[in-house]
């Protein structure tokens, strides 16, 4: 049997008459380079039906568009390149096309004082899409901080000299003694609570921008301070927890300083941003967002 003789139904026409939004493939394994590494990724793809008598789609077209998406380092104009081919491959059949890449960007991080360094796991979605507005693409990033709650802090330090209070009612201090009492958990009664926090990023890139992911990273990491840590030896630990004092934050305050970091950068045209501290007092999170320039 030849290819001509083969049946197809995608070209019959639809017993309902209905338009259809999207459709599509989604979960398509595919490697693309991003931040220079290979990725595996996830691939949905897809186009609107807006030829309501059509029966189907051709997807095996969306499917080999997409093998460019390999060959070099993922941008706005390589998304934009295959929804092309997308909506030329369906033509008469689709007026918009959109394409989401999901995967985890795998990027070392240097210890804060040895000099190790470790991987840390990134995930991503790129989103990109292709209609009668033109064309958009989104960078949505994930990661993770600690968050050291500052009215915990206040608290603590409150009970700490209390304390010492307590131990010390003479005006005459002997220094040795204090130092000891500082050094112990007898006198250093309290500590307050911290939290592994997450800052998850919807950022619109321009056209032909390549995906800024690892400047993302940077950015949002020296914004908060306290990004968590990969290989961590003694000092790192003690300088961990260093930063972790000097850097005291609410959700609120982590929202708005990368709120404002973010702002500033002229290679995004908008962003939304959401952080979450899972508290460990209590077994429900805080959670604080923020956009600028951004509609859904
Ligand atoms: N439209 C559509 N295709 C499907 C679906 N499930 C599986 N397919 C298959 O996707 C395969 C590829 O479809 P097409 O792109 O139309 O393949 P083709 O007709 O060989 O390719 P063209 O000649 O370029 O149209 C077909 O074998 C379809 O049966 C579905 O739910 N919708």
């Amino acid at each position: 049997m030849n290819a001509l003789s083969l049946p197809d139904i995608a070209a019959q026409t639809s017993t309902f008459e209905l338009p259809l939004d999207w459709v599509g493939m989604c979960g398509i394994a595919q490697p693309v380079v991003l931040a220079g590494q290979r990725i595996a990724t996830q691939v949905d793809a897809g186009v609107s039906l807006d030829d309501a008598s059509a029966r189907g789609i051709h997807m095996s077209r969306l499917y080999l568009a997409l093998e460019e998406l390999e060959r070099e380092e993922l941008s706005g104009a390589l998304l934009r390149r295959a929804l092309a081919r997308f909506l030329d491959s369906h033509q008469g059949l689709s007026a918009s096309a959109s394409l989401s890449v999901r995967g985890e960007a795998l990027l070392q991080r240097p210890a804060l004082v040895s000099p190790l360094a470790g991987w840390k796991a990134y995930p991503f979605e790129v989103r990109a899409r292709q209609d009668r507005w033109g064309f958009h693409v989104e960078l949505q990033l994930q990661l993770a901080y600690s968050s050291t709650c500052p009215c915990s802090a206040a608290l603590a330090r409150q009970l700490i000299q209390q304390r010492f209070a307590e131990d010390f009612p003479d005006q005459h201090l002997p220094r040795e003694q204090v130092l000891a009492w500082l050094g112990n958990s007898q006198g250093i009664v309290a500590t307050p609570h911290s939290q592994r926090s997450t800052a998850t990023f919807w950022v619109r890139l321009g056209a032909r921008e390549t995906i800024p992911l690892l400047r993302l990273v940077d950015l949002a990491e020296q914004s908060l301070g306290t990004a968590v840590q990969t290989a961590v030896k003694r000092s790192d630990e003690q300088a961990f927890a260093l930063a972790n004092g000097q850097n005291l934050m609410f959700c609120e305050d982590a929202a708005r300083r990368l709120g404002s970091a973010l702002q500033k950068q002229d290679w995004l045209e908008g962003f939304r941003l959401r952080v979450v501290h899972a508290e460990s007092p209590h077994a429900h999170d805080a959670v604080a967002e923020y956009a600028w320039r951004y509609r859904t």
